[in-house]
């Protein structure tokens, strides 16, 4: 579990992250979106300690990041691949990060295998690693210490599209097992094809929260046909659901499905289709929240020695 609240982060003149509230639980996967400079990687590093907050909180099993002994072994996180020392070998970076974690040291060759890295790539200095390749050796050491959290900041990054399938299933099979997973991504089609929950961020701000079927349906919108459409048009119109008809006859309401769905059952109206709307899915809905709070809309940021 993941408990963010009220978390707040003003650097100078600069807010990069206001009043930020939400929940990841255990057995889901939440997708935090936002354009660049939206206050993600600002509110993760919060997550994990590493930046203090000018207000609010945040805990992860029910604690402070920096309260968990030996954090590792509750909480994997991947926040910068590239920090990861250039002159150790992959295979020496990972059995470093066992020792300190006090993991049995065998766990290092079944994580270079698990992210694909075993072998040759292991003997590798990581200085010559591709970023796809750091990405994988970032995940090993979220992973190795066994945990049922992970946090994990543009994880996709560089990853080809046989690496990103992996990751997928990866994050999917670990949701599976009621671990907890909280990752940010630019890669909305990755991130709509893993997540069951989104957290989109903008100019610092939540712009939207919820599930992924709720937040999609709610956006754009409900195509519904019923046997008798002018029974399905009345009770829709008397559940104060607005709508419109589309070219072969069906309902586009602006509601979720299940609202739709539920004026219909009121009304007794047979329904012979309740789906989403074709829209442009996720893109579409991110592109709508964060209309102009992109980095380039937000104030200039003003840089610090120590983040
Ligand atoms: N150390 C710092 N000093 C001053 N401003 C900062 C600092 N760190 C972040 N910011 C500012 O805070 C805002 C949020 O930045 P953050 O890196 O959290 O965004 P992000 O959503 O992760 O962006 P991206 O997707 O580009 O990585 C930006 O305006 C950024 O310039």
């Amino acid at each position: 579990m993941i408990e963010v609240k009220g978390l707040t982060k003003r650097y100078r003149d600069v807010t990069a992250v206001a009043d930020v509230t939400f929940t990841c639980a255990p057995g889901t996967v939440t997708g935090f979106l936002g354009p660049n400079g939206a206050g993600k990687s600002t509110t993760m590093r919060m997550i994990c300690g590493l930046t203090p907050p000018t207000a609010g909180s945040a805990t992860v099993k029910g604690v402070p990041y920096r309260r968990i002994a030996n954090p590792g072994r509750h909480v994997g996180v991947l926040l910068d691949a590239a920090a990861q020392h250039s002159g150790r070998t992959g295979r020496e970076t990972l059995a470093l990060t066992a020792r300190v974690l006090g993991v049995d040291a065998a766990r290092v060759d079944r994580m270079l295998e698990l992210v694909g890295l075993a072998d040759k790539a292991a003997r590798r200095r990581v200085g010559g690693y591709s970023l796809g390749m750091r990405q994988r050796l970032g995940i090993a050491q979220a992973l190795i210490g066994d945990p049922s959290v992970l946090i994990l900041d543009e994880p996709a990054n560089g990853l080809d599209p046989e690496g990103i399938y992996w990751m997928r299933t990866l994050l999917r099979d670990f949701a599976a097992r009621g671990g907890t997973v909280l990752l940010s991504s630019h890669l909305l089609r990755e991130v709509e094809a893993v997540a069951d929950r989104f957290v989109v961020i903008a100019g610092g701000r939540i712009v939207a929260e919820g599930a992924k079927e709720d937040l999609l349906s709610r956006h754009g919108g409900t195509r519904v046909r019923g046997e008798d459409p002018a029974a399905l048009g009345a009770a829709l119109t008397a559940a104060g659901l607005a709508f419109r008809t589309a070219e072969d006859g069906a309902f586009l309401v602006d509601a979720a499905a299940g609202d739709v769905g539920r004026a219909a059952a009121r009304a007794g109206v047979a329904l012979l289709e309740l789906r989403r709307a074709d829209g442009g899915g996720l893109e579409e809905l991110f592109l709508s929240l964060t209309a102009g709070t992109g980095a380039a809309a937000s104030a200039p940021a003003v840089e610090e020695a120590a983040r």
